[in-house]
């Protein structure tokens, strides 16, 4: 199919905005698709060339971009910046320098140069680069050039994200939106939108019975619910069940494949290359050819104190310092490093996701040896409540945050992207009856004033409203930063600045930011009190009014949430009425 279609799709879609509408023009879009159209097409509409979990960036950032677009129009540099500092957008800029009327580029022949581009590495790679992206700017037209200008540039910007394309192959694979349920199901397990989609097509409804999980893929991590109290934890998981200390670091499935040993984060990106000394210790304690883990990296160090050695955990920020590219080696012996497994996935050939916890953590303990560094997660087994509580104390005592209770029923299966009633966890915090802590999406941010001057002042924070797949504001955040905090926080922003409201963010009037930022930075925050506020829109109905979050206190940024991992408006109405 011709390029061109694809990009009047987009044009169109971002002036759309009803949900149904969107999902309907998509699904009508793919029935028309056919062979590997169908997979390009699904990572083009998310701004991709890939799945998440593989680096799809095209190393090209707005210095080679100008560079490329100078080239293909024959105009000066300094003309296309200033052009851009006018439009604030290279793509509107491409579109306002182009003079092609008819191009017979196809979604092919556009992925496929992506791709070259993506895949052009080493010395000189810089001006290949440059040169493939002008020479196919020049074949296209003013609107195929905007839209391989945003891709090029990662920021097709089209309002909406993979949940609506899944919505859209129910309608165009089965014939039946009743069945984007069970693909979303399916889209936890087989993450690739590429390769889902390229199934469902190929196989209908019946794809969803089949899906499985393949080493080298990750699948969405499984989620626990959380408990009000220990009375509450008897109800929910009765009779025996495991309590397995809750370490409070990275979330990550190592995947080890023959030789080739990955790990995941739960954000699904490959982290292989931050954690050298873990993927060396699976690749000797861990003697299957083919096995998927799941656990948890924390910052830890075996000491010995006293003649005895002692185990010291350490906060979940000292490991933020192994979020890098370089230097490695050297945060290696800055911070060292556990990793604790609590489940099996995957082993020779057999899916273990249908196979129920006891199951799972006898294989588990089978098919690892422990290390230094390579860990079981700590648990006991048990039917009393007090011996329950008595190991929570311990696990508080040595520096953890709590524990996590898990059923040994028989269907006690690991449900991927789930928050499954078969995991509790219980913090701390909750047994001191502290603040709630939330994960919130920024959307926009307020100008800082007297020390802050220069940075913002406060922070606009959304929850997920997830029926209508939007993003609804719950409160404003202004304390709790250092400056470190303060810094990174910008730095993070800065790449998602937008010039209005974006189309999937809700926002009052009289609580309009002075910088408007499309849904990416997930943070944590403390809070105290929900209460019914007309200033904001989260849960806003027409017979209610919008909440919001009193006294809320920054903690953290959550690198490892995307905004659809925030908190739910469903959440936050649980919460305040106490359910
Ligand atoms: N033994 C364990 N079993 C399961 N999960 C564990 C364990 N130890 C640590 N974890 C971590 O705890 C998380 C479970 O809490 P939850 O599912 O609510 O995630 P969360 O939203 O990140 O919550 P929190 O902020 O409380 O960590 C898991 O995602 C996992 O990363």
């Amino acid at each position: 199919m011709r390029f061109k279609e694809l990009a009047e799709l987009f044009e169109e879609l971002e002036k759309t905005t009803s949900h149904r509408e969107i999902v309907r023009r998509i699904s009508e879009f793919f029935k028309n698709l056919k062979g590997d159209e169908v997979k390009d097409s699904a990572y083009l509409f998310l701004g991709s060339t890939g799945p998440a979990f593989e680096n799809t960036t095209l190393g090209i950032k707005d210095m080679l971009a100008i560079r490329a677009i100078a080239g293909a129009y024959g105009v000066t540099r300094e003309d296309v910046s200033k052009r851009y500092a006018r439009t604030g957008d290279l793509g509107d800029v491409a579109f306002e320098l182009s003079k092609k009327r008819e191009s017979s580029l196809t979604i092919e022949d556009v992925f496929q140069r992506l791709l070259q581009i993506r895949e052009t590495s080493g010395k000189g790679s810089q001006e290949e680069k440059t040169a493939l992206f002008s020479d196919i700017l020049q074949k296209a037209t003013p609107e195929e050039g905007k839209y391989i200008v945003r891709l090029v540039l990662g920021r097709l910007r089209l309002g909406f994200g993979d949940q609506f394309l899944l919505e859209a192959f129910a309608i165009a694979f089965t014939g039946d939106k009743k069945h984007a349920a069970k693909i979303k199901e399916s889209y936890s397990v087989c993450t690739d939108i590429g390769e889902l989609a390229k199934i469902l097509a190929e196989n209908g409804a019946r794809a969803t019975g089949f899906i499985s999980i393949k080493p080298g893929r990750p699948v969405k991590s499984m989620l626990s619910q959380r408990v009000e109290s220990f009375e509450e934890l008897e109800k929910r998981v009765k009779g025996k069940k495991a309590a397995e200390e809750k370490y409070d670091g990275e979330r990550v499935q190592v995947h080890k494949t023959g030789e080739g040993i990955k790990a995941f984060s739960r954000r699904l990106e490959d982290i292989t290359s931050q954690y050298p000394e873990i993927i060396e210790d699976v690749r000797k304690t861990v003697p299957a050819n083919e096995i998927v883990l799941d656990g948890e990296i924390v910052a830890y160090a075996e000491l010995e104190r006293n003649g005895n050695r002692i185990e010291e955990f350490y906060p979940f920020q000292n490991l933020m310092q192994r979020r890098r590219k370089y230097e490695i080696e050297n945060y290696r012996k800055k911070c060292p490093v556990a990793v604790f497994f609590f489940d099996i996935l995957y082993l020779n050939g057999e899916p273990l996701l249908k196979r129920p916890y006891p199951e799972r953590r006898a294989l588990l303990e089978m098919n690892v040896v422990e290390s230094g560094i390579i860990r079981l997660s700590k648990r006991i087994v048990t039917e009393s409540v007090e011996e329950i509580e008595d190991f929570f104390n311990e696990t508080i005592e040595k520096g953890l945050e709590g524990i996590v209770v898990k059923s040994m029923s028989s269907n006690s299966y690991y449900e991927a992207g789930k928050r499954s009633w078969f995991w509790f966890k219980w913090k701390q915090e909750y047994s001191e009856g502290m603040r709630e802590t939330f994960d919130l999406v920024v959307v926009g941010s307020y100008y800082g004033r007297g020390r802050r001057k220069g940075s913002f002042g406060a922070l606009l924070c959304a929850v997920l409203n997830k029926e209508g797949q939007r993003f609804e504001t719950l409160t404003k955040v202004g304390t709790g930063f250092t400056e470190a905090d303060a810094e990174e926080i910008n730095r993070l922003l800065s790449d998602h600045i937008v010039s209005e409201i974006p189309k999937d963010v809700s926002i009052k009037k009289g609580m309009l930011p002075d910088i408007f930022i499309e849904p990416a930075v997930v943070i944590e925050v403390l809070g105290s009190e929900i209460t019914n506020s007309p200033g904001h829109t989260a849960g806003e109905g027409e017979e209610e009014t919008g909440l919001a979050l009193r006294f809320p206190r920054f903690l953290r940024i959550r690198h490892d949430k995307t905004p659809y991992d925030a908190m739910t408006v469903k959440e936050v109405r649980d919460l305040k009425d106490g359910t």
